[in-house]
């Protein structure tokens, strides 16, 4: 049922924020402050923002919250250089997203 999906998405949602690699994805990009990030990211996303999408009910399914997570990461794989900082913590938490989507679903 959509309720208990949204569930699951919940419990992900709140291992994805407390992951020692989350810190470049709690909170939206400041877009002042990193050049070049409006004119190359057309669709900004990120952890925060996802919980306040589930908390209002924007996700109809788990689909939907799997498509933004998903963004999350693409997003970080285009701006990011592999070897960087951000790069390097965007790939572990890809790894650790897709590891545990696939334990509870
Ligand atoms: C995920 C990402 N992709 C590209 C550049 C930066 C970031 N992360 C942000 C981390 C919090 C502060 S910030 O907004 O300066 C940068």
């Amino acid at each position: 049922t959509p309720n208990s999906e949204l569930a699951v998405c919940r419990v992900l949602l709140a291992e994805l924020e407390a992951h020692q690699d989350a810190w470049p994805f709690l909170s939206p990009v400041k877009l002042k402050s990193v050049p070049g990030y409006r004119k190359v990211i057309k669709k900004p996303m990120d952890f925060f923002t996802i919980k306040e999408k589930l908390i209002n009910n924007m996700y109809l399914n788990q689909e939907n919250f799997i498509i933004d997570v998903n963004l999350v990461f693409d997003n970080c794989q285009k701006f990011n250089e592999d070897d960087s900082e951000i790069g390097q913590a965007g790939h572990r938490m890809k790894r650790f997203f897709d590891k545990r989507w696939t334990e509870l679903l």
